[in-house]
């Protein structure tokens, strides 16, 4: 497709279509209230605040960009899994975001933590969580984590290879303890996510084939090992999933594989861990279930499927990462320059540069993934036009939100916050470009700090030292 620039303002009726499942809005300053943190609002001058904070003057206090966290939600959201899935151990997922200060939220709300490499270990012990409630992921623990998630007591490491298993059994029989370990299992489900986020079908790198048998051959290799506990199995079955149907195979399968286990070698296995994954809205075409929903439904599948087999239910735990921490953050990004975009199939889309991107949040690059945006500093009553959020990045595909509606009068200077960014953004960032990484901050009660501090450009010159 061809694109000439043309010059000039912005004409909502010249807009290109947009994709079939993006609504013009009635009011394009409404705020879906599943898309925010719940501190969130528009004050009556139309700004954009959370807890009580204008993004004006976090913008000038902070700079942009920065993900902005709301503490209160991070912390209900973290506090409706535990309450929802009492008797269950909820582990927040790390790897969606974590730094020290939202180890210890999660952790004072309840929450067990899982950690997928020696850094994430690092921020997990640092910030004072007990060991014990931390689990260790990982389908590459190198030599050295496993003897530090060891050395450190965690409660149960998730064995991913049958190498590691006998690594793991090695480090352990030489401190002359066993390790508690969980066994990682594929179901062999093809989860309704994108490719790179489904973790449970076949041809993939994570654990051991339920279909195949390997799952039970790396049982059996454990109850061999000397340095093994074992306590029982773990699926995930991928992440931003909204359907239950996967769930309901991956709980029919490993519950079937304890009850296996179980005629086997006489022994039940106490646990089983089905994984995080549960998606939440990035735009309005997403819907996600409220956590008590989702342990109704999966507590319910268990029992049954227990009952069915004949086994006592083992004690249940899930992983949660996004559905807790990408609701509670939105990214701020001031716009530098506004470019509308005449296509040669028709209408114009307004592509809107904002000063972070792919560096800040690779998603969209990544995965396709779909985010919602708006005008943050103010209130427009101008018509909307469909437009694209773009990076400052040398790719074409440094998109941040690829189609929204917006007020047609957007300027340099504007803020815009996209919701939904408390996960996978600022965990999967990067340097690309040499583009510091923006700052973490969390507002609370009419209140901000920072969590984690812009990255400077001395800080990476520092890294430069050939
Ligand atoms: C093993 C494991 N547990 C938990 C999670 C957390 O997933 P989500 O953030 O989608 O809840 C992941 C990531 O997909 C994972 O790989
Ligand atoms: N990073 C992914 C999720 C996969 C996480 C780990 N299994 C995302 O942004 O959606």
């Amino acid at each position: 497709m061809s694109h000439t620039h043309v010059a000039g303002s912005i004409h909502a009726d010249v807009s290109a279509p947009a994709p079939g499942w993006l609504r013009r809005p009635d009011d394009v300053n409404a705020l879906l209230p599943q898309l925010w943190a719940r501190g969130v609002t528009r004050s009556p001058s139309g700004e954009l605040e959370v807890a009580g904070i204008g993004v004006t003057r976090l913008a000038a206090e902070a700079g942009t960009p920065a993900y902005v966290f709301d503490e209160a939600d991070l912390r209900a959201r973290a506090r409706a899994f535990a309450d929802a899935f009492a008797g269950w151990q909820v582990y927040y997922a790390g790897k969606s975001f974590l730094c020290t200060a939202v180890a210890r939220w999660v952790a004072e709300e309840g929450l067990s933590l899982d950690v997928c490499t020696g850094g994430e270990l690092a921020v997990a012990l640092r910030a004072g969580v007990d060991p014990a409630r931390i689990g260790f992921h990982g389908n590459n623990k190198s030599v050295a984590e496993l003897a530090a998630a060891l050395d450190a007591g965690v409660g149960r490491i998730v064995v991913d290879s049958t190498i590691e298993l006998e690594r793991l059994s090695a480090l352990a029989a030489e401190r002359g303890v066993r390790a508690p370990v969980l066994i990682r299992v594929t179901v062999g489900v093809e989860a309704h996510t994108h490719e790179y986020i489904a973790t449970a079908h076949e041809d993939q790198k994570f654990g051991f084939s339920l279909v195949t048998g390997e799952a039970m051959a790396a049982v059996e290799s454990c109850l061999a090992a000397p340095g093994i506990d074992l306590r029982g199995i773990h699926s995930h079955i991928g992440s931003q999933i909204f359907e239950t149907s996967g769930f309901e195979i991956a709980v029919r399968r490993t519950v079937g594989m304890l009850a296996d286990i179980a005629s086997r070698t006489g022994r039940e296995l106490p646990e089983l861990d089905l994984g995080g994954g549960f998606g939440i809205a990035y735009t309005t075409l997403d819907d996600p279930a409220p956590p008590q929903q989702l342990a109704d439904e999966l507590a319910a599948l268990v029992r049954a499927e227990c009952a069915a087999r004949g086994i006592g239910v083992p004690e249940l735990s899930i992983e949660p990462g996004r559905a807790i921490s990408g609701p509670a953050a939105f990214m701020l990004y001031e716009v530098g320059t506004v470019k509308p975009v005449t296509l040669s199939g028709g209408g114009v889309r307004t592509y809107l540069s904002v000063d972070g991107g792919m560096s800040d949040n690779i998603r969209t690059a990544l995965y396709a993934a779909e985010y919602s945006a708006t005008l943050a500093n103010r209130a427009s009553d101008a018509p909307p036009v469909l437009c694209r959020v773009v990076g400052k990045h040398c790719e074409s595909g440094d998109i941040v939100v690829r189609d929204e509606f917006l007020p047609g009068d957007i300027v340099p200077g504007d803020l815009i916050a996209v919701p939904g960014a408390g996960a996978y953004a600022r965990s999967m960032a990067s340097n690309y470009n040499h583009v510091p990484r923006p700052p973490v901050i969390a507002a609370a009660d009419g209140e901000w700090r920072t969590l984690v501090r812009r990255e400077t450009v001395d800080d990476l010159l520092a890294l430069d030292v050939g």
